[in-house]
């Protein structure tokens, strides 16, 4: 019988905003939220902090050093099968070039197009805040 009670993830995740464009990294294939088009990040391991996180996670998945990240904001979101808490940084300084380092694609999205991407279902609260935010109108 499956367990009633959803595990709680927390994930740390980095939104790098460049001008009016963000980095997306495309979820694999067999993953939860499979294909989808992610922020970069993780799972915090046990004891470790937010901030920890999003430097180890950044630093495995697209080769970066983050220099300096402030908090965006947090949400909880229920997926049939599992629960997160995402934890959502701006990263405002970083060392290194961006590279998909676990073969996955790498895309410059424009804050304008946002909505029109498949990206996990949590994440619509932030595109509408980062829109909300940054996003200059032509
Ligand atoms: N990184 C990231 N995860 C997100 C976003 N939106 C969202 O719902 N998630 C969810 C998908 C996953 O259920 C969870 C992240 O867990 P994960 O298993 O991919 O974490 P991980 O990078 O430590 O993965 P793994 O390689 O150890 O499997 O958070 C997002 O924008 N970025
Ligand atoms: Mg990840």
């Amino acid at each position: 019988m499956a367990s009633l009670v959803k595990p709680l993830l927390h994930v740390a995740v980095g939104v790098i905003l460049h001008q009016q464009q963000v980095l997306l990294a495309k979820r694999a294939a067999g993953k939860h939220q499979a294909n989808r088009w992610e922020f970069p990040g993780g799972k915090l391991e046990q004891g470790e902090t937010v901030v920890a996180a999003l430097k180890r996670e950044l630093a495995e998945e697209i080769g970066i050093t983050v220099l300096e990240a402030e908090p965006f904001m947090q949400l909880q979101h229920e997926y049939p099968e599992r629960c997160v808490l995402l934890d959502i940084y701006l990263v405002t300084d970083f060392s290194g070039e961006p590279h998909g380092a676990e073969g996955q694609p790498l895309y410059w999205a424009e804050l304008s197009e946002l909505d029109r991407l498949s990206l996990p279902d949590a994440n619509q609260p932030i595109v509408e805040k980062l829109q909300a935010a940054f996003l200059v109108s032509a």
